[in-house]
């Protein structure tokens, strides 16, 4: 898989920390239902990558891993059934390892620097984090003079007030949230409201 497949999916990828084991493939399932099948779960719990394992089985859901900050991590990410990789920044280590595992990896990054170094290492299409916090849109703007090769996914502070404001730049493909998942709908088990916000996820314009 190459990562610029995932924009082909739907213009949101929702990040999702789970917190509860038995959380993970309802979770899924409900996104999925909304037609929500790329799905980031951030290694920031204990039970990330047993959700990762858990939610892989569920059908029609392509199951990556967030938070990817070390080699370790990479080759974690891979052995639970991760089929790509998001990482908040970039270092020719996580790159390196990405590579050996065959994880493909959508690094981030938030400085032309930063684009640079992932360029180098044959990494085109790169998660603008933090979006909103880093520059948001004057940003995004700002890079695409330098850098018209590169394809953005921003991810930080975005809402869906502001992502078809994302959506709209010729850098942008595909934007990533939490949105879809709000903590309070996944302690109450409100699997409903998820499959709702999917769906309205899915219905933003590009
Ligand atoms: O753990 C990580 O590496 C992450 O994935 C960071 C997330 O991309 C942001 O935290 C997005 O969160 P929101 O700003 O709530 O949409």
């Amino acid at each position: 898989m190459n990562t610029l497949d995932l924009v082909t999916h739907g213009p949101v990828i929702p990040v999702i920390v789970i917190d509860r084991l038995e959380d993970a493939v309802p979770l899924a399932e409900a996104l999925v239902a909304g037609g929500v099948r790329v799905l980031e779960v951030t290694l920031r719990t204990p039970v990330a990558l047993e959700a990762i394992r858990a939610m892989c089985a569920v059908p029609g859901a392509i199951v990556g891993a967030g938070t990817i900050r070390s080699a370790a991590d990479a080759r974690a990410a891979k052995a639970a059934g991760a089929v790509f990789g998001v990482s908040p920044g970039y270092t020719a280590e996580v790159g390196a390892a990405c590579r050996e595992v065959g994880l493909p990896l959508l690094p981030g990054v938030a400085t032309a620097s930063e684009v640079m170094a992932a360029q180098a290492d044959g990494l085109n299409f790169l998660k603008f984090f933090p979006a909103t916090a880093a520059g948001g849109i004057p940003m995004l703007k700002a890079l695409a003079g330098p850098f018209p090769d590169v394809v953005f996914c921003p991810t930080g502070g975005i809402t869906p007030a502001t992502a078809p404001d994302f959506l709209g730049l010729p850098n942008v493909k595909v934007c990533g949230g939490s949105w879809l998942t709000p903590a309070d709908a996944v302690k109450a088990g409100d699997w409903a409201r998820i499959t709702q916000l999917a769906k309205e996820a899915g219905a933003l314009r590009r």
